[in-house]
């Protein structure tokens, strides 16, 4: 891994399932805790030498990054203590799904760099997905700090346009969800076959392992992977074409990424 560019000073507001993990792994991975406040309103402990508060402080220190990882519906009441706070030496990272870059600025006038960033769970153990979004006004140094503290949370990838921001969501930021789901489904249709229910999940989730891991070292598609297990005339033909058929799997998983998206631009409308 590269050089990591850590900010002088990281302030998260709201640390639940995925400030959480990225934390955590930004903590794994070197992050000195001394340089680190969580703003939590529980004040529960996060990780040996990060200091929690539960309130905001009188000022933040210079050069200060912060994650913006509470609820998007939040949003007002958080900038209306927070904004204050901000200088123009200060960089923004936003989690907040539906949340767009415009939005962000009329709350938050002043920081030199509002960045959206859209990670997701396995961030935690630097296999996630992060989609990074800001506008021409961000200085090409602040995106570069943004990429490198990413970085070590798994994929990085930049998004030209905002408007493709909640189809991303969609994909990567609720794709572990969809494939939880999946993991279960798999599980549970092998128990209705017959198989032991603890045996089946067990299956199911170093099959999906696996599976996942060879589809990300090989050269071929997934499709064509699907091809190599399916023997001619064989058993897995016959699945596939239950799958394939009237291309159920595409439209379901077409369809739920559609609802996830129309939810995006639903909160977007909402504020
Ligand atoms: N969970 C995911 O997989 C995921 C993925 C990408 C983005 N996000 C985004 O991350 C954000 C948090 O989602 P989550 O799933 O971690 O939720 P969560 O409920 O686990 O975490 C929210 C955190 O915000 C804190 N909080 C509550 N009120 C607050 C306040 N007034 N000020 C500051 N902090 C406050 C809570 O204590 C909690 O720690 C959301 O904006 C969501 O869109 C979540
Ligand atoms: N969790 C957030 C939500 O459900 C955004 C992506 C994953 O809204």
């Amino acid at each position: 891994m590269t050089d990591i560019f850590w900010p002088d000073h990281l302030f998260l507001v709201g640390c639940g399932n995925m400030a959480g993990q990225m934390l955590a792994r930004w903590l794994d991975c070197g992050l000195d805790p001394a340089r680190v406040t969580v703003l939590r309103p529980s004040g529960k402990p996060v990780a040996d030498g990060v200091r929690v508060v539960t309130g905001y402080p009188v000022a933040l220190p210079a050069d200060t990054t912060v994650l913006l990882g509470m609820k998007p519906y939040q949003i007002a009441d958080v900038a209306a203590s927070l904004a204050p706070l901000c200088g123009e030496d200060t960089d923004i990272v936003s989690i907040l799904a539906g949340t767009p870059l415009a939005g962000l600025r009329a709350y938050f006038p002043a920081p030199r760099a509002l960045i959206r960033a859209m990670p997701n769970l396995p961030v935690g153990i630097g296999q996630g997905v992060t989609a990074l979004y800001t506008d021409a006004a961000v200085p090409v140094q602040a995106r570069e700090a943004a990429t490198s503290l990413i970085s070590p949370l798994g994929l990085v990838e930049w998004i030209a346009d905002e408007a493709r921001f909640n189809e991303i969501t969609a994909l990567s930021g609720c794709g572990p969800a969809f494939l939880f789901r999946f993991i279960d489904a798999l599980a549970r249709a092998g128990e209705a076959l017959g198989l032991p229910a603890d045996q089946a999940a067990r299956m199911a989730l170093a099959t999906v392992e696996g599976a996942a891991s060879m589809a990300a070292r090989a050269s071929d598609s997934p499709g064509a992977l699907a091809d190599r297990v399916a023997s001619p005339g064989g058993m897995t033909r016959q699945g596939l074409n239950v799958l394939d058929a009237d291309d159920r799997l595409l439209k379901l998983l077409t369809d739920t990424l559609s609802a996830a998206r129309d939810r995006g631009e639903e909160m977007a409308r909402e504020g």
